[in-house]
């Protein structure tokens, strides 16, 4: 059986079949803002998104994801730490079975109840797939989920997932622009890391914002309603699909804010 997050798959066990998972820049980390300092160096994050790009929506069996047309420069990050241009290709979340867990990266320790990642990949490279391969070939923004309000914004991604609830079911997803779902700032910290799913690969440059977007309990619960597996099999629900922080093995975590 692949793996996933269950008791015989879950993150332990995925240094098995990938060893990298014990690598020098595995993701995510612990963030401790006292000890990542402003970087005056750091260019403020371009974040230039077509709606027109977004196409589907898809239930992968390990979280959901929104797929955008990556063909050409039409939604794209430029700015922050990177250099070039690096194109979005999809984007997805990790949550919790309960409202104390769920996000991959913390805070000094606090865990978040969801977290979202816009994945993007850096255009010196032909695809994404030879770009994840390299060491500056991605670069994926992260956002925090908070409870509180509801989120419109984000009640337009949940209203799709009743069509996707189970593993390989996919739906259109036309005409989002994935802008609304960001903060208002775009501080962030950065450090140079991995995909927190196999295959672990060590090509990201991670951009966590440290302003958190807003989620109900209410919309939390539709995270929860969707299925790891198929149509048939009983096992329950996509839930505490998240990586838990690795060790920084020396590596240096940048702010792009006093
Ligand atoms: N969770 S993540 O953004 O590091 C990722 C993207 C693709 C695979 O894993
Ligand atoms: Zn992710």
């Amino acid at each position: 059986h692949g793996w996933g997050y269950g008791p015989t798959n879950g993150p332990d066990t995925w240094g098995e079949g990938f060893p990298i998972a014990n690598g020098p820049r595995q993701s995510p980390i612990d963030v401790i803002p006292g000890q990542a300092p402003y970087d005056p160096a750091l260019k403020p994050l371009k974040l230039k998104y077509d709606p027109a790009t977004s196409q589907g929506i898809l239930n992968n069996g390990h979280s959901f994801q929104v797929d955008f047309v990556d063909d050409a420069d039409k939604s794209t990050l430029t700015g922050g730490p990177i250099s070039g241009t690096y194109r979005l290709r999809q984007f997805h979340f990790h949550w919790g079975a309960s409202d104390d867990r769920g996000s991959e990266h913390t805070v000094e320790g606090v865990k978040f109840p969801c977290e979202l990642h816009l994945v993007h990949w850096n255009t010196k490279y032909p695809s994404f797939g030879e770009a994840a391969s390299q060491p500056d070939g991605l670069a994926v923004v992260g956002v925090f989920l908070k409870i509180g309000a509801a989120n419109p914004s984000l009640q337009k991604v949940l209203d799709a997932v009743d069509s996707i609830k189970f593993k390989g079911n996919q739906a259109p997803f036309p005409g989002f622009d994935p802008k609304i779902l960001l903060p208002s700032s775009l501080d962030y910290w950065t450090y140079d890391g991995s995909l927190t799913t196999p295959p672990l690969l060590e090509s990201v440059t991670w951009i966590v914002l440290k302003q958190p977007i807003s989620v109900s309990p209410t919309q939390m619960a539709k995270f929860r309603s969707l299925m790891f597996s198929g149509e048939g099999d009983a096992t329950c629900c996509m839930q505490d699909n998240y990586r838990p922080p690795q060790p920084l093995k020396g590596r240096k975590v940048r702010a792009s804010f006093k």
